[in-house]
C-alpha cells in the first residue's frame, strides 16, 4: 500500500524537527544525490563525467536540489545549476559553488531557451523548481523554463496558464527547439526533486506546464498528487525518501497493493456454504443489449460468488444461462445487487421492463422490500442504473460512472460541469458527487479514483488494453461479488464500501494484465482471467 498525506500534515510533521534542528534537507539532499547516481550507473555504467542540470527554484525545494548537487559533484558528476529564481536556496548555493558546481542564471527575460538547450544535452535533469510549496500554475521563469524546456523536446503536460506571456514562452521555445533537434541527442532522464515542479500536491491537477518527471523522489512521506490523475501520470516512478517523520494515522490518499487485497479476501472455510459466501442479484443487458449481462454475470460467478440471481426478460436469460449455467433466474436473497450495465440510460420504456426490476434491486439495497434481501445491502450502480438512483443513496451504493456519466449525475444535482473539467480535476468532482449523492463513487479512468465515507483511493492497476467495450460491465460483477462477500462490514462501516471498490479495481486491473500480458484483451476473456488472478493473490499472500 502507498499512502499519501496532504501538504499540511508533512509541514506540521516536519516542524517539530525542523525546530529542533534536525537536518532534513541533508538528509532528503543526500537520499536524493543516492537515487541520481544509481538512475546514472544504470543507465551509463558510470555516474563519473556524465552531467547533471539542476534546475534551482526560489524555496527549499531548490534547496534539495541544489544541495545534492553538491553531493554529485563530489563524486565526479559535472553539475550545473540552472536558477529559475532572483534569489535561491543560499546555502545549497554555496554548496554546489564551493564544491566545484556551475551556476547558469536562467531567471532573467530570455534566457530560458539556453539554458532549455543545456539541459535537454544533459544525462539527468533534476526538477527543483517548486515543490509542495507550489501554489497555481507555474509562473514567470520556471514557467518560461518548463515551456522552453518542452520545446527542446523534453515531455511537459498542462497548458502555460501565465496570462499575457505565451507569446514570450513560445518565441523562447522555438529558439531551444531549433537547437536541439540540430543534434537529435537522446533526452535526459528527468528526476522530480519531491514532486514534479506544479503540479496540485493535494488535488493531483495539472493547472499550468509541469516537466513530465521518469521518477519522482519524495521526502517523508507520499503526496496525494502523486497518486491522483492527471498528475499521477507524469510522476514516473516514486520513490519515497524516509527523512524521519512521524504522519497522522489517516492518510489523505492511498492505493491498495495486491497483497493489500489479497490479505482481506474472504477465503472460504468448510463452514461455508452459497449462502454465507454471498448471492448477487444483477439487473443487466436488454433484448438490444445482452452482451453486458453475460459479462456481468460471467465477471460476478467467476469472482467466487456464492451464487447469483439473473433478473431480467427471458431471452437474455437463455443468454446468460448459455454462458454460464451456474446463473440462477429464480428471484430470492441476495446479499448485493448489482443494477444498470447494458440497460438503456434514458428508461424509456423500451427496456424489457429492467428500469423497474433496477427500481426494485435498488428498493431492496435501501432495505425498503423486506424478504428479497432481508435488510439493507450493498449495491452497485452502474451505466442506465445511475439515471435511476434518487436524490441521496446510502453510503453502501457504490456508483461506477466514468467522466461522461459523472457529468451526468452531477447536472441532475444542479453541477453544469463539463467532462473535460472532470477530466482535468477527477478528485474534486468525484467528491463533490459523493457530497451531493451520499454514495460512495468509483469514478473510472486510467487512474481509478474512489471517494466516499473513508480515505481516498486512487488505483493504477490496469493497463490501457483495458478500455474496450464490456470492461465496465465486466467491473461491476467483481465488484458486485466483492461487496456480497462483506455486505455485513459495508453496510455497518460504509468506508469498507470504499475499499472494496478499491480492490475491485484492481483485481480488474490485473485480470487484464493477467488474461494476455503486454497485449489486448476482450472483456469477456477478463471476466474469465479473474479466478486465475485471485489465486495468484493468495498464492502472494500465503508465500
Ligand atoms: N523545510 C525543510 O527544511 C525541508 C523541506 N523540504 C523541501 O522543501 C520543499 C518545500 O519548500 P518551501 O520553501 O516551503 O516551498 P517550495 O520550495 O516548494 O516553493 C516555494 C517557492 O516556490 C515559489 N512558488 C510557489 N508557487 C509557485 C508557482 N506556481 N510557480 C513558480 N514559483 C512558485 C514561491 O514563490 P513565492 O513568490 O510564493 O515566495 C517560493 O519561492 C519541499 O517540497 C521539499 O523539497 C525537504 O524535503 C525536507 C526539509
Ligand atoms: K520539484
Amino acid at each position: 500500500m502507498i499512502r499519501a498525506w496532504s501538504v499540511a500534515d508533512v509541514r506540521a510533521a516536519e516542524e517539530p524537527l525542523l525546530a529542533a534542528g534536525v537536518p532534513l534537507m541533508d538528509r532528503a539532499a543526500f537520499a536524493l544525490a543516492l537515487q541520481v547516481l544509481a538512475d546514472l550507473r544504470a543507465r551509463r555504467r558510470s555516474a563519473r563525467g556524465a552531467h547533471v542540470v539542476v534546475l534551482a527554484g526560489a524555496g527549499n525545494n531548490g534547496g534539495d536540489a541544489l544541495h545534492a548537487g553538491a553531493h554529485l559533484v563530489h563524486r565526479g558528476v559535472a553539475v550545473t545549476a540552472v536558477l529559475a529564481a532572483d534569489r535561491v536556496h543560499e546555502g545549497g548555493l554555496a554548496a554546489l559553488r564551493s564544491a566545484g558546481g556551475r551556476v547558469v542564471d536562467a531567471a532573467a527575460a530570455g534566457r530560458a531557451p539556453a539554458a532549455a538547450v543545456e539541459a535537454a544535452r544533459a544525462d539527468v535533469v533534476l526538477d527543483g523548481l517548486v515543490g509542495i510549496g507550489a501554489r497555481g500554475p507555474l509562473r514567470g521563469s520556471a514557467a518560461a523554463l518548463v515551456t522552453a524546456l518542452g520545446a527542446a523536446g523534453l515531455p511537459t503536460a498542462g497548458t502555460d496558464a501565465e496570462e499575457g506571456t505565451p507569446a514570450t514562452h513560445a518565441e523562447e521555445a522555438q529558439g531551444a527547439s531549433a537547437a536541439v533537434a540540430r543534434e537529435g541527442t537522446a533526452r535526459p532522464w528527468v528526476v522530480a526533486v519531491d514532486t514534479p515542479s506544479g503540479i496540485g500536491v493535494d488535488d493531483g491537477t495539472l493547472p499550468g506546464p509541469v516537466l513530465h518527471a521518469d521518477r519522482t523522489v519524495t521526502f517523508g512521506a507520499a503526496k496525494p498528487g502523486l497518486l491522483l490523475p492527471p498528475a499521477a501520470h507524469v510522476v514516473g516512478e516514486v520513490t519515497v525518501v524516509d527523512i524521519g517523520l512521524t504522519l497522522p494515522g489517516t492518510p489523505a490518499v492511498q492505493r491498495l497493493a495486491p497483497a493489500d487485497v489479497a490479505a482481506r479476501w474472504p477465503v472460504p472455510g468448510p463452514q461455508d456454504h452459497k449462502y454465507t459466501r454471498g448471492v448477487v442479484g444483477v439487473v443487466a443487458g436488454t433484448a438490444t443489449y445482452p452482451g453486458a449481462a453475460v459479462l456481468t454475470t460471467t465477471a460476478a460467478v467467476r469472482t467466487g460468488a456464492g451464487m447469483v440471481r439473473y433478473r431480467g426478460s427471458d431471452v437474455v436469460a437463455r443468454a446468460v444461462l448459455a454462458a454460464r449455467p451456474e446463473v440462477v433466474t429464480a428471484p430470492g436473497r441476495v446479499q448485493s445487487w448489482v443494477v444498470g450495465p447494458g440497460v438503456p440510460p434514458a428508461a424509456d420504456g423500451a427496456d424489457d421492463g429492467q428500469a423497474a426490476r433496477a427500481r426494485a434491486g435498488l428498493a431492496a439495497a435501501r432495505g425498503e422490500l423486506a424478504g428479497l434481501s432481508r435488510g439493507p445491502v450493498p449495491a452497485v450502480v452502474d451505466a442506465g442504473g445511475l439515471g435511476l438512483v434518487e436524490e441521496t443513496c446510502p453510503p453502501w451504493f457504490v456508483l461506477t460512472p466514468h467522466a461522461g456519466e459523472l457529468r451526468t449525475v452531477l447536472r441532475r444535482h444542479g453541477e453544469d460541469v463539463h467532462r473535460a473539467e472532470i477530466e482535468a480535476a477527477p478528485l474534486r468532482w468525484a467528491r463533490r458527487a459523493h457530497d451531493l449523492t451520499g454514495a460512495t463513487i468509483l469514478l473510472k479512468g486510467a487512474v481509478t479514483v474512489v471517494v466516499g465515507t473513508g480515505i481516498v483511493h486512487a488505483q493504477a492497476d490496469a493497463p490501457a488494453w483495458l478500455g474496450t467495450a464490456g470492461a465496465g460491465d465486466v467491473l461491476a460483477g467483481i465488484l458486485g461479488t466483492m461487496l456480497a462477500a462483506r455486505a455485513a462490514d459495508v453496510v455497518a462501516d460504509p468506508a469498507v464500501a470504499g475499499e472494496v471498490a478499491a480492490s475491485a479495481a484492481l483485481v480488474h486491473g490485473l485480470a487484464a494484465e493477467h488474461a494476455n500480458p503486454g497485449g489486448p484483451v476482450a472483456a469477456l476473456d477478463v471476466a474469465e482471467a479473474v479466478p486465475g488472478t485471485v489465486a495468484r493473490l493468495l498464492d502472494l499472500w500465503s508465500s
